[in-house]
């Protein structure tokens, strides 16, 4: 029994794969549908993004012939229901004369609908294996000459992922100022012939192309363009991407096939989101030297909230490291070229540089030129479907613009139906366009805006087209405004919200400190009438010689309405009867000059009362006050003897 699996897998090394799709999709196709599990589309979308009408009935379903897309008499497009075979099953068909079994499983079970499809056959030899694969690669190839296969990287899995097949966009419908387009085209031409010269002189064979400008200038537009001019497919790398991080580039550029077109997408991105050269690095232009330039150690790497960690370092040696592939162009795309490293786009890096600009007034005619073909010679009358004018391009800066874009027209029974204007008077159109618009004011995909929404209006659209800068520009200036407003809320707003976090930050201060004061001032309270009580305890032992104006401390003591009395009281006491005394002497001694003065009011008042009525030491000290020493004990009174509740 022969297997396809093993035929299969060099083609199936991207998890998706347009050969293995055209295998399905295509060649073997009418087989599922005599199938008995098998899958189908509930909606067709044609290249054109429009849902077609499914057509046909049981009996016709077997009719292979007419399985490509095909026009009704109505104009509606017929297509059959694309029948694929159902996952995890094992079909059996007949091919050539061969009973093929197929097993069609889903790769990652999680993920997406990549599928691994498993053909075996009893057989004496593989050859009708190699056939079946061969006639799917030329399927493939066949519609690839009017597609251009897009590739984009997963960073989950480090591999490329099919992300579809475009139709290809004419050179001639990328308006550029003059050269810029043939410049580009027959540099990449000339480079991929070049692989001998490279190998001679041991530079590596590759090629590195920076298109920065302004948005809606036709920079990635261009690089489709080259794609299909050339025949490449494109494989496209978000550095800004979640799970981007060096290993995963490295893998990624080591995955890319040698002919083919890289593309990093708004380089500049990666750097607002912190890809970093080193620890210090900001991603902007630092003004590094070479030395740094070349710098291939890996950097401490910043690690985003979303797992990245792609570092500059990382970058540059991805693309142009051991691992990078050989033969490959590498275009980059960005806004704000001052963004990035120059390290990144020096010579071997970027060898080529483009700078797009808003439209110029030259662009402005071609681009009018490429929506409004004008009449051929051979065509009868104005008015009809512009489907014939390919080959009659407009007198201009760009001929060839109208016919390629008219070659678009292949899908001529869908155009619009765009009235067909001569040539003089699509050059006068065209002119009278181009006068209206300003120079390097607005962008061609703005002016293609306005020409789409006029297609089929070209008189109108020049007429109108002074009222819709005037529009234009409003609009803008209010989205300005807008902007402006937006941003000066938006700094008021951090600027209330920084105040009024101030605001609650000094109140919570104002109030910590209170609460300490408070605390300060009950501590200090309890204190007191703890030494008041050890006093008060203090002077009833000796209850013989204890004097009255112990009672008389004490009752003046729980006058609340007099703390600076009482502290001064305790503070005397604790002269005399040292319990915790060196908290309360300092307390004494740091007491404020309040405190003071009425400690030295209750001192005289003391002397006065020690005059009168000298006070003799406890016998028994307080419990918990040290050692006795030999004291002198100070009768206090600070309050008058009316208070004293015995005499
Ligand atoms: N020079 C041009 N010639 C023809 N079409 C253009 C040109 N510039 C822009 N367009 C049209 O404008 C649209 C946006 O163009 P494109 O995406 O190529 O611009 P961009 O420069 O890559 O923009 P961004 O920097 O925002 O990615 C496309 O539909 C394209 O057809």
């Amino acid at each position: 029994m022969q297997a396809i699996k093993n035929l299969l897998s060099p083609l199936a090394s991207s998890n998706s794969n347009p050969i293995q799709d055209t295998l399905v999709g295509s060649v073997i196709q009418p087989a599922w549908g005599r199938s008995r599990e098998f899958d189908i589309t509930t909606r067709s979308v044609s290249r054109h993004g429009l849902t077609q009408k499914t057509t046909g009935d049981l009996e016709d379903e077997n009719e292979e012939e007419e399985e490509s897309a095909e026009f009704s008499q109505g104009g509606g497009r017929k297509r059959k229901v694309a029948i694929v075979p159902s996952m995890d099953t094992t079909h059996t068909i007949y091919y050539r004369g061969h009973w093929l079994r197929i097993t069609r499983t889903k790769r990652f079970q999680d993920y997406g609908s990549c599928a691994e499809l498993k053909i075996s056959v009893v057989a004496r030899n593989n050859d009708i294996l190699k056939r079946l694969v061969l006639e799917a690669k030329r399927e493939y190839e066949k519609d690839a000459e009017h597609r251009v296969h897009i590739f984009m990287a997963d960073t989950t899995y480090q591999c490329w992922r099919w992300n579809g097949a475009r139709q290809k966009r004419p050179m001639s419908s990328i308006v550029l100022e003059p050269g810029v387009k043939d410049m580009i085209l027959a540099d990449c031409k000339d480079f991929l012939s070049s692989e001998d010269w490279y190998a001679e002189r041991g530079i590596p064979f590759r090629r590195g192309y920076l298109l920065h400008g302004v948005p809606g200038s036709g920079k990635t537009s261009l690089i489709h363009s080259l794609a299909g001019e050339l025949g490449l497919d494109i494989y496209v790398v978000s550095l800004s991407s979640k799970g981007m991080s060096d290993n995963t580039l490295t893998t990624l550029m080591g995955n890319v096939p040698s002919r083919c077109i890289l593309l990093l997408e708004d380089l500049d991105a990666a750097f607002t989101r912190g890809i970093s050269r080193d620890e210090t690095s900001t991603g902007a232009p630092t003004g590094s030297s070479s030395t740094t330039t070349t710098s291939s150690s890996k950097s401490k790497k910043e690690e985003d909230s979303d797992g990245s960690t792609l570092s500059l370092s990382g970058l540059l040696n991805s693309l142009d490291g051991v691992a990078a592939a050989e033969g490959r162009l590498l275009f980059a795309t960005t806004n704000h070229i001052e963004r990035l490293d120059p390290a990144l786009s020096r010579p071997g890096r970027m060898d080529v540089w483009v700078n797009f600009k808003h439209a110029t007034k030259w662009q402005a005619q071609g681009i009018f030129k490429c929506f409004f073909p004008a009449r051929s010679s051979a065509t009868p009358t104005a008015g009809a479907p512009a489907e014939s004018s390919a080959a009659a391009g407009p007198a201009g800066a760009d001929a060839t613009v109208s016919a390629a874009n008219i070659a678009v027209s292949k899908r001529k029974r869908a155009a619009h139906a765009i009235p067909l204007l001569s040539e003089d008077e699509i050059s006068e159109l065209a002119k009278r366009f181009a006068d209206a618009i300003p120079e390097n004011e607005l962008s061609v995909a703005a002016l293609q805006g306005y020409l789409l929404r006029n297609k089929t209006r070209p008189r109108e659209c020049v007429d109108e087209v002074a009222a819709w800068i005037v529009s234009e520009r409003e609009m803008r200036a209010k989205l300005k405004k807008e902007k402006e407003e937006r941003e000066a809320k938006e700094k008021k707003e951090a600027e209330d919200k920084a105040r009024k976090e101030k605001e609650e930050a000094d109140a919570k201060e104002k109030e910590e400190k209170a609460a300490a004061a408070k605390e300060k001032a009950d501590k200090k309270e309890a204190r007191v009438k703890g030494k008041r009580a050890a006093l008060r305890d203090a002077a009833k032992t000796p209850a013989a010689a204890a004097p009255t104006s112990e009672s008389d401390a004490s009752t003046s003591g729980e006058s609340a309405s007099d703390d600076a009395a009482e502290e001064a009281t305790a503070a005397s006491a604790v002269a005399a009867a040292p319990a915790s005394e060196s908290t309360s002497t300092s307390e004494s001694e740091n007491t404020s000059g309040a405190d003071a003065d009425t400690e030295e009011s209750v001192t005289s008042e003391e002397e006065a009362d020690k005059a009168d009525k000298p006070c003799e030491p406890a016998s028994e000290p307080a419990a918990d006050a040290p050692a006795p020493v030999k004291e002198k004990w100070v009768a206090v009174k600070a309050q008058p003897a009316a208070d004293t509740p015995s005499g």
